[in-house]
Order: structure tokens, then C-alpha cells, then sequence
């Protein structure tokens, strides 16, 4: 990419960048990378996104803590007895497995797929309301980033396809982005549904997505594998490390921006998120820096298209 080409722009310029909780460990990396997203239009664009505390808020205003997908479930109020305990009995036996700094990943993987089967068959033999889903995703769908919405009538207008990625529980998901009134037809997710058998719950249906698989190789074969696998330019985001590896299976030519959400234990995670992610927000609850890279691409795209009405004035340059 030519710095010297008209309309190529600087870092220096994208003012969301340059603010004081926006870290970035190579500018020019990261400069070369939005340039060629801008050049290469919201026809190469993907974006690859996290949902618990990506989509949803680290930390609201109001100081009410946000669940995530799996534990909006554990929170409906029919579920047998029993199961609550049986669950946080699992959770504190596995997730100090999924976290540990020293075992190799492929070790974890084993370790995971057991916590994900046993949760499976936790979560069966019973008669269960999905309506009670809705009823406590409901409670979240505005615990959205600020400007969520904005960022997804963007990615609708541009045709953008949104992967939501989530190794949790999917109905949940489903429930908070279709009550935020996010979930349009270019967004796509990928998580574990919940599965009946004569009336009853039978556990998750297949693929198993747990932490380690959580990426594009999932995809393989699939739908929405034709629909992306030509899309070279991607945006992803998460707020676990992990998360950074979500674009993995895509073809390796593919220039891939990670942006990371750093919120809790900031200064001992600094460094690890700084090695993993392009972009690092600390404490950021909205998404004004997708929105601003978008403004960027979106701009360039209606230079060349002037017959498309600009269709959000809040994304032109001047506001970024
Ligand atoms: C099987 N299982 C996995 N988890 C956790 O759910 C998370 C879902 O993974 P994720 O959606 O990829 O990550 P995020 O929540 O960081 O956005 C995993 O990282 C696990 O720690 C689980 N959490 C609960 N409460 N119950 C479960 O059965 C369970
Ligand atoms: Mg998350």
C-alpha cells in the first residue's frame, strides 16, 4: 500500500485511534491495514465478533453486572433443582482448566470437550420454555456496547456479513440480538442450540463450539463458508484472548484486523493483549473504533458509488 497514493490516511488522522485508552503496539501495521480495507471495499469486508463482553458490555452504567449466555439459562427459574449446583460444580472444575497460563491447548481441548458434554447431558430430561430465554435476554438487550446499533445498520447497509461467534449457549444470543433489533439477515450465529427430544431437553446440537474450536474452521463446508471464504479483509473482536484466534481456516493471503476489549486486571494483562490484538481498548464500552474504520471504508465506497445516498452522517470522516 502506497502512503504517497491519493486518499491514502494516516494513522495520525482516525482520530478514534488516538485516544488515550486506544493502545496500539505497531501504528504502522495497523495504518497499512485499514488502508487496505478502505481500497479494497465493504466487498472484501467480514467481521468476526465475540458476543459475551464484545457485544454486550463489560461494564454498564448503571453498575448491574451483565450475564452471559450461559448464564442467562442458568437463571431461569424452571430448571430442576439441582441443576444449578450440578453446573457451578462443573464450571469450577473446568474453568480453571480453560484458563491455566501452562497446559498446551491440546490438553485443554480434551478437558473441554468433557465440560461441554457433561454440561450437554446436565442440560437434559426436562421440559424447558424458550419463552424463558427471551425473558432473560431481555433484561440485557440494552447492556449492548453504546452505538451497537449504529454499528450493525452500518454492516446491513454495506452488506457486511457478521459472524457472532459464541462458545456459550446460542439461544441466548439469538434472544438478545433479535430483541436489540440487531439480528438482520447478514448476520449470522454460530454457538450451541439447544436441542428436544419428545418434548424434553436432550443437551446441544452438533458442532460442539467450545473455546479452542471456536474459529472458522467450524465453518468448513458450510453455507456461510461459500458466502466469506472470498472476504479477505476481516475485522475481529473479543474481549478474551482467545478470541483472537477466531478468524483462524480463513485463507492465509487474508488481512485480518483484531481489536481487543481489555477491561478487567488491565495491567497484568496489558502485555498478552498487546501480542495478541492490533487494537487494544481499555475499558471501552462502546463501539465507536469499528464504527470509525467502517466510516472510513463507507466513505471511500460512496466516492466511487456517488449514486448511493450516504446513509449515516454520523460515519462520514468529519465525525470520526
Ligand atoms: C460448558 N460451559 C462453558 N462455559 C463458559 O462459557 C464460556 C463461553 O465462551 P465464549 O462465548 O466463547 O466466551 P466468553 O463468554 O468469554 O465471551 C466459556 O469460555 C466457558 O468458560 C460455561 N459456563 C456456564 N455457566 N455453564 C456451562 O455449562 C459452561
Ligand atoms: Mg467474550
Amino acid at each position: 500500500m502506497d502512503e504517497n497514493r491519493v486518499g491514502y490516511v494516516s494513522f495520525q488522522d482516525i482520530l478514534s485511534l488516538n485516544q488515550e485508552h486506544c493502545k496500539v503496539r505497531d501504528r504502522q501495521a495497523v495504518e497499512r491495514i485499514i488502508n487496505e480495507f478502505i481500497w479494497g471495499g465493504p466487498e472484501r469486508m467480514q467481521m468476526v465478533s465475540d458476543f459475551d463482553f464484545t457485544i454486550t458490555k463489560q461494564r454498564t452504567d448503571d453498575g448491574i453486572a451483565v450475564l452471559s449466555s450461559f448464564g442467562i439459562f442458568n437463571n431461569c427459574k424452571s430448571l430442576p433443582p439441582h441443576y444449578k449446583e450440578e453446573s457451578d460444580k462443573l464450571f469450577n472444575k473446568y474453568r480453571p482448566i480453560e484458563i491455566d497460563p501452562h497446559m498446551p491447548i491440546p490438553e485443554k481441548v480434551q478437558y473441554m470437550i468433557e465440560w461441554w458434554t457433561k454440561s450437554g447431558q446436565l442440560t437434559s430430561g426436562f421440559p424447558f420454555d424458550l419463552a424463558e430465554i427471551d425473558q432473560g435476554a431481555g433484561q440485557f438487550k440494552n447492556a449492548l456496547r453504546d452505538r451497537t446499533h449504529e454499528l450493525f445498520d452500518s454492516l446491513r447497509q454495506l452488506q457486511i456479513p457478521v459472524l457472532v461467534f459464541s462458545a456459550g449457549l446460542g439461544n441466548s444470543v439469538v434472544s438478545v440480538l433479535q430483541q436489540a433489533n440487531i439480528l438482520y439477515p447478514n448476520v449470522k450465529v454460530i454457538s450451541n442450540f439447544l436441542k428436544y427430544s419428545d418434548g424434553m431437553l436432550a443437551g446441544f446440537q452438533e458442532p460442539m463450539i467450545h473455546t479452542f474450536n471456536k474459529n472458522e474452521t467450524v465453518l468448513d463446508g458450510s453455507e456461510y463458508y461459500e458466502l466469506v471464504h472470498t472476504r479477505d479483509h476481516i475485522i475481529v473482536m473479543g474481549d478474551s484472548l482467545g478470541d483472537a484466534h477466531m478468524a483462524a481456516g480463513v485463507p492465509a493471503s487474508s488481512h485480518i484486523l483484531k481489536i481487543g476489549f481489555l477491561f478487567e486486571h488491565v495491567e497484568a494483562n496489558m502485555e498478552k493483549y498487546m501480542n495478541t490484538f492490533d487494537i487494544v481498548l481499555v475499558d471501552d464500552q462502546t463501539m465507536d473504533v469499528p464504527r470509525a474504520l467502517l466510516g472510513l471504508i463507507e466513505r471511500r465506497h460512496q466516492l466511487r458509488h456517488p449514486h448511493i445516498a450516504p446513509n449515516d452522517a454520523a460515519l462520514q470522516l468529519s465525525a470520526l
